[in-house]
């Protein structure tokens, strides 16, 4: 019977043949040990020398790491081991052997594992990320199908900047200028005055000079975009999402965040409603706590973010930043022209930002007035700009970064072990 690891509990004491790879061994006069992997999971093989044919045994024993093979043998229950099953090995087949795996089980620097990102991948740990990754993306779409979004898939070559013409990527497109999408957001806000509730999950390109553990070139983001969702309607959305998406890796990855080493009692309190703090309130924490490197107008940076986050064991809402830090599109507070009515969610930990998000200047003129003082292309948003001529109403969004959230949930310290391929400055290999 051909199985794969994870299906494996269905054959309790039957003989099942897997396809694999082996990960590591140890092996004494009488006994061989394998660790092995086949992309659904870990199991460890058995191989008795007083139980098989000697020939099994002496293949066994010569194995070398990330050779591939058919190995058959008895699934038994395994208490020992947190995945809970072994196989007690009959036979095995080799299926190509590997020399010279050049990651071996000892500690290999980070440069050394980004440059062999494309074999780094099977290791237990980047098999567990990407497995929260992977919930983390079901889950979204769980969400928003429950929550009555449809999904809208914005462009990738685009004509504008949303997010600001600092940190474009330019590429031709035949004879015209064109950029990689920074957000779908704009298209997005077209897509909510056709169908309502949509939300987009694409890469996104950012030609951002940053070498952070929280930056990438090339990430993912979820953009939800609400007609006739004002401010607050907003963060309500975005408090259920993130919440929805914890407790599913919580009930989904439970061997994932154990191979991780991930205190899941930090995640278990994440519940919605978030706590929110405004900008004005931020300065003055920040100001309380000694910070005198940041005034008024003034940006927060990744030491700002996690004072602030410090003070809260649940993400925090930081809200009505002063317009002049953000992009064109927010809609100013109503009580204030200073400031917009916009929302970063800060993620506890350390982890910072995970999600920016507003509320979308509805009124046409003013948006108008917005595109001029950015020194915008009239033409590049005159589509954008008819949103508001024809049936304009208010309307909100936010995108959501998946790997810095991927990042949080699974506890690891850097943006580039939640990705496949991470493109960061001075990185575009492999
Ligand atoms: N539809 C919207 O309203 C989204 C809006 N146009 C937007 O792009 N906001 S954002 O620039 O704060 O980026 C959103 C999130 O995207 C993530 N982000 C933003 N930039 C990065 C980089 N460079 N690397 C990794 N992740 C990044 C981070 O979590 C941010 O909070
Ligand atoms: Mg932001």
């Amino acid at each position: 019977m051909k199985t794969t690891i994870t299906e494996v509990s269905k054959f309790v004491g039957e003989e099942v043949t897997i396809g694999a790879w082996l990960a590591n061994k140890r092996s004494s006069g009488k006994i061989a040990f394998l660790q092995l992997r086949d992309g659904t999971g870990f199991i460890q093989g058995v191989v008795v020398k007083s139980e098989v044919e000697e020939e099994v045994f002496q293949k066994a024993k010569g194995l070398t790491q990330e050779t591939s093979i058919y190995v058959t043998g008895v699934v038994q229950e395994d208490t020992r081991s947190p995945f809970g099953y072994e196989l007690q090995v009959n036979s095995l087949e080799v299926i190509h052997e590997a020399v010279d795996y050049p990651i071996t089980p000892k500690e290999h620097g980070t440069e050394f594992l980004m440059d062999h990102r494309h074999l780094w991948l099977r290791s237990r740990r980047q098999h567990a990320v990407m497995k929260v990754r992977n919930e983390i993306i079901r889950a979204t779409y769980e969400f928003f199908n429950k929550e009555g979004f449809v999904k809208v898939d914005p462009p990738i070559l685009t004509g504008s900047a949303p997010e600001g013409t600092t940190e474009l990527f330019a590429t031709k497109y035949f004879d015209e200028d064109a950029y990689l999408s920074q957000s779908g957001q704009l298209y997005m806000e077209a897509a909510a005055m056709a169908l309502g509730k949509v939300f987009s999950f694409g890469p996104t390109f950012r030609a951002e000079k940053s070498k952070t553990r929280r930056h990438l070139i090339e990430f993912w983001m979820i953009e939800p975009e609400m007609a006739f969702y004002e401010f607050e309607d907003n963060l309500k959305v975005q408090e259920e999402y993130v919440s929805f998406i914890v407790q599913s890796v919580l009930s989904n990855c439970k061997l994932e965040l154990e191979r991780l080493g991930r205190d899941t009692s930090k995640l278990e309190k994440i519940k919605a409603p978030f706590p929110r703090i405004s900008y004005d309130e931020a300065i003055k924490f920040l100001h309380e706590k000694g910070f005198n490197d940041v005034e008024w107008g003034d940006d927060f940076g990744a030491p700002h973010e996690t004072a602030i986050a410090e003070s809260y064991d649940m993400p925090v809402f930081i809200t009505h930043y002063p317009t002049s830090l953000k992009p064109f599109y927010m809609q100013p507070d109503p009580n204030r022209d200073d400031v917009v009515l916009c929302a970063d969610l800060i993620a506890p930990e350390g982890y910072g930002e995970i999600i920016g998000g507003s509320e979308r200047l509805h009124d046409h003129d003013v948006l108008k007035q917005r595109i001029e003082e950015h020194d915008l292309s009239p033409e590049a948003y005159k589509w954008y700009l008819e949103l508001r001529k024809y049936g304009s109403v208010p309307h909100s969004g936010f995108g959501l970064g998946l790997e810095r959230t991927v990042a949080w949930i699974s506890g690891v310290e850097h943006v580039r072990e939640t990705i496949p391929f991470p493109r960061l400055l001075n990185r575009l290999y492999p």
